[in-house]
């Protein structure tokens, strides 16, 4: 059986593609981590599993479901830039009527629309704070608000200019108070509501992008400066996405990109484990 994979990303959050309307796949935690890795595989940040909701028993009010996995093959419940990817691939594959539609995720339906330029704004659900902890770098300690976006994060508001982070050994978090793992921002307030962001993923380490995590970071922001409503521009390593937060719901835009398509190689998914 030909396997197609296609190649995207958003905002340079890069996602391998996997068409399987019918569920058929064996997407095993460790062909996701082959698929992902960048020496032996495809290399990306995820997977994306293009998938019919009732194909794999998973409830939505949509046709489609996002079946998301991180790098290192576990399940995530929701990636903002991978339902991007995800909506634009339907709309460009005919797969679904109209630029309008709502897509199933773990973290439940997220409603979308995909703009005549490519662009996608997706409905990102509540940006609940569940409190505050903390989180350490390099040894040095970061205090930050919890939020949960349908998946867990933690972002800490510095002072000092968060390009300078030394991301390179993951942070250490508070295994107490996120038994399940925690993405971790860190960001700069900027002139004119900018937010300047960067993220270490659970799962998959440092991205130059995160939607779930751009969506934290304004709602951190947010709830800071004593309010749940506004809105803001993300510059994240990869881009910059906007970020809209009204009465307990929240909307994500930005672009997401194709770059390649093709088949894997039969041999080298069976040799996978
Ligand atoms: N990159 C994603 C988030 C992917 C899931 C995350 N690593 C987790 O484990 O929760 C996004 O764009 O939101």
């Amino acid at each position: 059986m030909a396997i197609e994979f296609l190649k995207g990303h958003g905002t340079q959050n890069d996602f391998v593609l996997l068409p399987d309307p019918s569920g058929r796949l064996e997407l095993t935690p460790g062909r996701v981590a082959a698929l992902c890795d960048r020496q032996r595989g495809l290399g990306a940040d995820g997977v994306l599993r293009v998938a019919r909701a009732e194909a794999l028993g998973l409830p939505s009010a949509g046709e489609w479901f996002m079946d998301y996995r991180n790098a290192d093959g576990s399940v995530a419940e929701m990636c903002g830039n991978g339902m991007r990817v995800f909506a634009r691939y339907l709309v460009d594959a005919g797969l679904v009527d109209g630029r309008e539609f709502v897509v199933g995720s773990r973290a439940g339906d997220r409603p979308v629309v995909v703009h005549p330029d490519g662009s996608v704004t997706v409905e990102m659900g509540p940006a609940a704070i569940t409190g505050a902890s903390v989180s350490i770098v390099d040894g040095r300690h970061f205090s930050g608000v919890a939020v949960n976006v349908g998946n867990p994060h933690l972002v800490s508001i510095v002072d000092e200019d968060v390009r300078e982070l030394d991301l390179g050994l993951p942070p250490r978090y508070d295994t107490d108070f996120f038994p399940e793992g925690v993405n971790l921002e860190f960001v700069n307030p900027l002139d004119d509501g900018l937010l300047r962001m960067r993220v270490y993923e659970r799962g998959v380490g440092e991205t130059r992008s995160c939607g779930t995590g751009t969506v934290a970071a304004v709602a951190a922001a947010l709830h800071q400066a004593g309010t749940d409503t506004g809105e803001s521009i993300v510059e994240i390593p990869g881009g910059r996405v906007t970020v809209v937060l009204r009465r307990g719901q929240s909307t994500l835009t930005g672009p997401a990109e194709f770059v390649a398509r093709g088949e894997l190689y039969e041999a080298w998914w069976d040799a996978q484990q």
